[in-house]
């Protein structure tokens, strides 16, 4: 109770009578003076117990009633956590505004769903492994990183407002995150101005997640999350005017029955001769912000000014025809798609040559030298990257040549799906890539021609 008065009234301490009530189920003893819980030890059929807004110390002090499932120990003086692992049968954990300094002994509990011990002094997120929280509030604790979740696969609403946490690195796969607070952290303090790579990319998908599962919606089955099929999707990556448009459009034309084109949103303005709907959809700025409110993005960059998206819709219409979508991405892309469930395959095309791939932008003759420079210096980020995180790209493919990468290209694809490669020769009467080059992307190939 708030009120004042009845606090005169509330004045329990010693609570040794309800000894004899072996019977109890549900018992209430909120703002009293109690210090000693140990009659519960009489009560083995106890299903909620509420003593929040006492003056208890001891952490489970009594004997565990078996069906023990709702507890409430918030407001007391509880400095640590002991093994709950009696206590199986507990769903609902209550501990706010008590010391405790970690999070301990909770590795049994197989039920627990709800978890909350906002207002203590938790330093690290630690002990949570596996446990099937939907509910896990750390409100007002002195935790500084995000660590320790990666194993909730349950989590829905998750509180760390009032920490100190400044990085949101931390919170990649947890997939059905619906809420999240992050309310007075640190988190603006880290480098709003050249965040680094996986912050930027963190930040966006949590921005997407939130919006989509706020959006009424229809997921296909095909497009869902799943460890056993992930959708397939497949990924090209390099710096701009690498050749990987080009190479996607080429592999989505011959493999017509396995991938199609997946189209994303940008606001930049089509180049002469661009098409709405072809290769991108133009969108204007407010347009591309609306679509991130309503949940429609999967993943979004900033590139050369603009704004860059994947659509949920883009990925579902080609899923709804039965084939897999290809789509290609500057590395912040990747980052970043990495973050959300799907589990595309990435294929880096990387220019090894730095004269030829000059010589490829500036064929194009859409580019500034400014562009041209940026573009260049990026090679470095994507070959960094690929040195130093193992595994990250699938493939690599040098696209010096545009015509020996797409050679190795279908050949990566042909293994991905499990396609049997004949012999190479001369006799081969099935259709050459040259013959498949037809429409807009023939300029692709004009030196075979
Ligand atoms: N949703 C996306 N996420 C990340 N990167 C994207 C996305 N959509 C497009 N991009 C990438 O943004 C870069 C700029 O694309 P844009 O079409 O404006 O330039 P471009 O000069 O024609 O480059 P390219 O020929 O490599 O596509 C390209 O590298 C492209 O692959």
């Amino acid at each position: 109770s708030c009120d004042k008065h009845a606090h005169e009234y509330h004045n329990l301490s010693d609570i040794s009578v309800l000894c004899s009530y072996v019977h109890l189920q549900k018992l209430e003893l909120p703002h009293n003076k109690i210090q000693d819980l140990s009659c519960v030890s009489h009560m083995p059929y106890l299903v909620m117990l509420d003593a929040s807004y006492n003056e208890i110390s001891n952490f489970f002090e009594f004997q565990p009633p078996k069906n023990l499932k709702e507890v409430n120990f918030s407001h007391n003086r509880m400095t640590k956590m002991r093994d709950l692992s009696a206590y199986a049968s507990l769903t609902k954990l209550d501990l706010d505004y008590n010391s405790f300094s970690e999070i301990s002994g909770l590795e049994q509990c197989c039920r627990l769903t709800h978890l909350s011990l906002a207002h203590n002094k938790i330093s690290r997120i630690s002990g949570l492994g596996g446990l099937p929280l939907t509910h896990l509030c750390l409100r007002g604790n002195h935790l500084e990183k995000i660590e320790g979740l990666e194993h909730l696969k349950s989590l829905q609403v998750l509180d760390l407002s009032q920490n100190r946490i400044t990085s949101l690195s931390g919170l990649e796969n947890l997939h059905l995150l619906g809420s999240l607070n992050l309310e007075k952290n640190l988190v603006s303090s880290v480098n709003m101005y050249d965040p680094p790579m996986d912050v930027v990319a963190a930040r966006d998908h949590i921005t997407h997640l939130v919006y989509q599962l706020m959006q009424p919606q229809v997921l296909y089955e095909s497009t869902l999350p799943s460890t056993d099929f992930p959708y397939p999707m497949l990924v090209l990556t390099g710096p701009r005017g690498c050749g990987k448009r080009e190479l996607t459009h080429r592999l989505c034309q011959e493999f017509n029955e396995y991938f199609a084109y997946g189209i994303c949103h940008t606001t930049r303005g089509p180049y002469f001769g661009e098409e709405n709907g072809l290769d991108y959809h133009f969108v204007s700025e407010e347009v591309f912000q609306s679509m991130i409110h309503t949940g429609k993005l999967i993943q979004t960059i900033q590139y050369g000014g603009h704004s860059y998206g994947l659509t949920r819709d883009a990925v579902e219409n080609v899923a709804r025809e039965g084939l897999a979508c290809c789509v290609h991405m500057e590395l912040e892309g990747v980052v970043s798609l990495k973050k959300s469930y799907f589990e595309p395959r990435y294929i880096l095309l990387i220019p090894t040559q730095v004269e030829k791939y000059i010589g490829h932008l500036k064929a194009r003759g859409l580019y500034t030298q400014a562009q041209m420079d940026a573009a260049v210096s990026r090679i470095e980020l994507y070959a960094n990257t690929n040195r130093q995180r193992p595994g990250f790209f699938d493939n690599v493919i040098p696209c010096d040549d545009w015509e020996d990468a797409y050679k190795t290209l279908r050949q990566a694809v042909k293994e991905y799906l499990l396609l049997e490669e004949q012999e190479e020769g001369e006799n081969n009467n099935r259709a050459s890539p040259d013959n498949t080059s037809t429409g807009v992307y023939v300029f692709v190939y004009s030196h075979h021609h």
